[in-house]
């Protein structure tokens, strides 16, 4: 009697394959907690170091361990000669992501922490990527523009001291802290593809950097983190907030996905949209000039048609990419900033998984022809 055939779970979609302690999603009730803690909360009464040491550590930092957390970071920015060489010599055309991922590969490389796996070595890995990633994004926008790059300031916090190896000038507060809202929820969502991507390299007992540069190619994706640039895009594209509904209708026509909608886990909405939309709104009113109030007319346009025609919600990405426009960014560095902060909870889940490590590794349906002779070589 030959065995029913198995089920298969495509994507593996509603597949539970592990426990983690690091974060929760629950679909039900929309909400998101990191170790326990509200997301909305930490977004909106801690810093993003803090959320990096919850996340790593497993709880908030008291005084001493925050002063502590942020002068390790804070030594770390500068990139070495090396590193510098390296990144000169990748073409200025190349997407950032690829910056960043030929980047970490080789601070892996260059990395003289001794690797025998262990949470120390790793903890410190994770600290030098965090504290380093930030400065390549900002050396390579200045780069797209014409620019050499600014030095990291030790004296300004992380989302503060991006800002100025951006542009030279620190934004006000309400701008600094609409960006650091959006580092801490992209900062960790569970057994997301990219941070999947980070456990499957690990589970074989390979080393961080090179789970750090799969995870980086997974997010790059526009199904995954490239959405929020492929947002932008579309918003581009369709200009006029008077086309949004047309452009629609061609669009899903044409079978295409509206970028910045819909999510594998949430099906009646993002529970980081309203926190993100709150800071999008924000800098909308604080630029109160014509363009800007178009822009965000076409995104609340779009929103609604996709809703009405749909039912589906926008993702964090969709409003996270305009904001980031808003704050001056170009549109190749959004990805990069999900980088600088999903570094995060990609570390601590590497450290997860090599705490209880399994080789991750599971079965395929065959679905090719059946087994056949191999013909005569020709000639
Ligand atoms: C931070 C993040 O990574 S969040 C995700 C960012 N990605 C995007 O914004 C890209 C656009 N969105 C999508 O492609 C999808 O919604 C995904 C990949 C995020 C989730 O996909 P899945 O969980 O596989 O959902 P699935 O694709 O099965 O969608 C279910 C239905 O909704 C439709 N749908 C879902 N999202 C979209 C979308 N953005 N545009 C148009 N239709 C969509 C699908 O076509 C499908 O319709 P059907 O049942 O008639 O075939
Ligand atoms: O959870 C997911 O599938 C994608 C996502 O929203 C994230 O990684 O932040």
């Amino acid at each position: 009697m030959s065995s029913p055939p198995p089920v298969i779970h495509r994507g593996l979609a509603g597949v539970v394959v592990d426990t983690t302690e690091i974060s929760t999603v629950l679909q039900e009730t929309n909400s998101l907690t990191y170790r326990g803690y509200p997301v909305q909360e930490l977004a909106a009464r801690r810093s993003f170091e803090e959320v990096a040491h919850l996340l790593w550590y497993g709880e908030l930092p008291d005084a001493d361990q925050l002063r502590d957390f942020q002068a390790r970071e804070r030594a770390l920015r500068p990139l070495d000669r090396t590193t510098s060489e390296l990144f000169a010599r990748l073409p200025a055309t190349c997407h950032p992501m690829d910056v960043l991922r030929t980047a970490v590969s080789f601070l892996g490389a260059e990395d003289p922490t001794e690797d025998d796996g262990s949470l120390t070595a790793n903890r410190a890995k994770s600290m030098t990527l965090l504290a380093k990633l930030p400065t390549l994004v900002a050396a390579d926008q200045r780069r797209r523009r014409g620019l050499g790059p600014i030095p990291p300031d030790p004296g300004l916090g992380y989302a503060e001291n991006f800002f100025h190896m951006c542009f030279g000038t620190v934004p006000d507060p309400d701008a600094v802290r609409c960006f650091e809202i959006s580092l801490t929820l992209y900062a960790e969502h569970s057994f997301n593809a990219s941070t999947f991507t980070a456990r499957v390299v690990t589970s074989t007992l390979s080393d961080l950097y090179s789970a750090v540069t799969a995870a980086i190619g997974a997010l790059k994706g526009p199904l995954h983190g490239g959405a929020n640039e492929a947002v932008m895009h579309m918003l581009d594209e369709i200009d006029d907030p008077e086309r949004a509904e047309d452009w629609l209708d061609e669009a899903l026509a044409a079978q295409r996905k509206i970028m910045g909608f819909g999510h594998r886990v949430y099906k009646n909405g993002d529970s980081r949209v309203p926190i993100m939309q709150n800071a999008l709104d924000l800098l909308v009113a604080r630029a109160a000039d014509p363009e800007t109030t178009r822009r965000a007319t076409l995104h609340a346009a779009l929103r609604h048609a996709v809703l009405k025609r749909k039912g589906i919600h926008p993702n964090l990405d969709y409003p996270a990419g305009l904001a980031y426009r808003l704050m001056g960014f170009d549109t190749p560095t959004f990805t990069p900033i999900f980088v600088m902060s999903r570094i995060t909870g990609w570390t601590a889940h590497i450290s997860e998984q090599l705490a209880h490590n399994t080789l991750i590794r599971p079965l395929a349906s065959y679905a090719g022809p059946g087994q056949r002779a191999v013909p005569a070589a020709v000639g």
